[in-house]
């Protein structure tokens, strides 16, 4: 143990547990960004910052996410030093089962709130400023639309994701409860399944978000064992289910997405990365083009993000693109979340 973890440790013993945060959401989906009262984490790229607080840390993730403190959908933002030169701040991305590799919902709520906090490393321009946020599977460049005026309004947020690609089409897999079920495996900075909602004999008008969690999650642990996931700059797991409406088919005006991901949680927004994967696997199929833009709603909240595939990139000998999704992240509020030393409940909890 090092000596930084032991003062750490020693000090948490003799205090209460205090961490602030502003919570804002993107298209329903929280973001609990974390200002103070986390523990700075030690490792030299962003990968090893997870790894440290996994290992040594990982209380307070389930202090800030799970109940009382959270509920079992909840979402933060840990800012961490930066490593990528290119980067005005580098965050991680925390959840119900651990830490994930991108967010893009959050990227949405971040670049206002990074611009609104004055740490952009970099000259405001209007009417958008550019903000770099390295995130564990890369950079990623948002674009914050501001007005001047008295003060700085900040609204609509797009940001360029890394490199997106198709990682298999129409794979059959055997599905708990649900019989062979075809679906398309794809990365946006997460790698998820797709599957169609009709497949898995459900509906968005009359099924309820509960069954298609349960479909959707039972997808999950059939498409780890049926495909085979590699990248050269992130770890390679599938990270959830992406329900939709229609898969092999050119899209209607609008698209509707539900992604479940890490331990069966529901994403209220369309889903950033989810997103990006789906129009990587939409522009493989011929059924977007480049610059072409779409419309992807969520069938939890149908809230809206604007995506479309920007440029062609390759990541290995694979082909990629690099899509640019738009959305508006909004403030609820601020939290200061506290601990009392004999509160065992409220260290973290979970009711389902
Ligand atoms: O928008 C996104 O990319 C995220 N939303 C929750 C699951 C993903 O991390």
């Amino acid at each position: 143990m090092t000596t930084s973890t032991k003062e750490h440790m020693k000090n948490q013993e003799q205090h209460e547990m205090v961490i602030t945060t502003t919570e804002m959401h993107t298209g329903g989906e929280p973001v609990r960004i974390i200002e103070s009262g986390y523990p700075v984490p030690q490792g030299k790229t962003i990968l090893d910052k997870i790894e440290y607080l996994r290992k040594n840390f990982d209380h307070y993730r389930k202090f800030v996410i799970l109940e009382p403190h959270g509920h079992f959908d909840m979402y933060a933002v840990l800012f961490v030093p930066p490593d990528d030169p290119e980067a005005d701040v580098a965050t991680i991305f925390l959840h119900n089962e651990g830490y994930s590799t991108m967010c893009g919902h959050a990227c949405i709520s971040l670049g206002r709130y990074i611009v609104d906090k004055g740490l952009v490393q970099r000259p405001i321009t209007y009417p958008e400023t550019q903000v770099n946020i390295q995130v564990p599977c890369g950079l990623v460049k948002t674009f914050v639309s501001v007005q001047s005026g008295d003060y700085l309004k900040t609204g609509p947020v797009r940001f360029e994701s890394v490199p997106s690609f198709a990682v298999a089409t129409d794979v059959d897999i055997h599905v708990e409860g649900h019989g062979s079920v075809t679906v398309d495996v794809a990365y946006g900075g997460a790698f998820y399944a797709f599957v169609t909602v009709s497949d898995l004999g459900l509906d968005f008008g009359t099924s309820s978000i509960f069954e298609i969690n349960r479909a959707a999650t039972a997808v999950t642990a059939a498409a780890k064992k049926a495909v085979r996931l590699s990248h050269p700059d992130t770890p390679a797991f599938l990270y959830g289910t992406v329900v939709v409406d229609s898969r092999d088919r050119p899209p209607s005006t609008v698209s509707t997405n539900v992604c479940i991901f890490a331990d069966s949680e529901t994403d209220r927004s369309p889903c950033g990365s989810g997103t990006s994967a789906r129009i990587a696997l939409m522009y493989h199929r011929g059924h977007l083009s480049l610059g072409q833009s779409h419309t992807f709603r969520s069938g939890v909240t149908g809230s809206e993000f604007q995506g479309r595939p920007l440029k062609e990139a390759r990541v290995d000998d694979k082909q990629a693109v690099i899509t640019e999704i738009q959305g508006q992240g909004y403030y609820t509020g601020r939290s200061v979340l506290s601990l009392e030393q004999n509160d065992k409940l409220g260290r973290g909890f979970l009711v389902r």
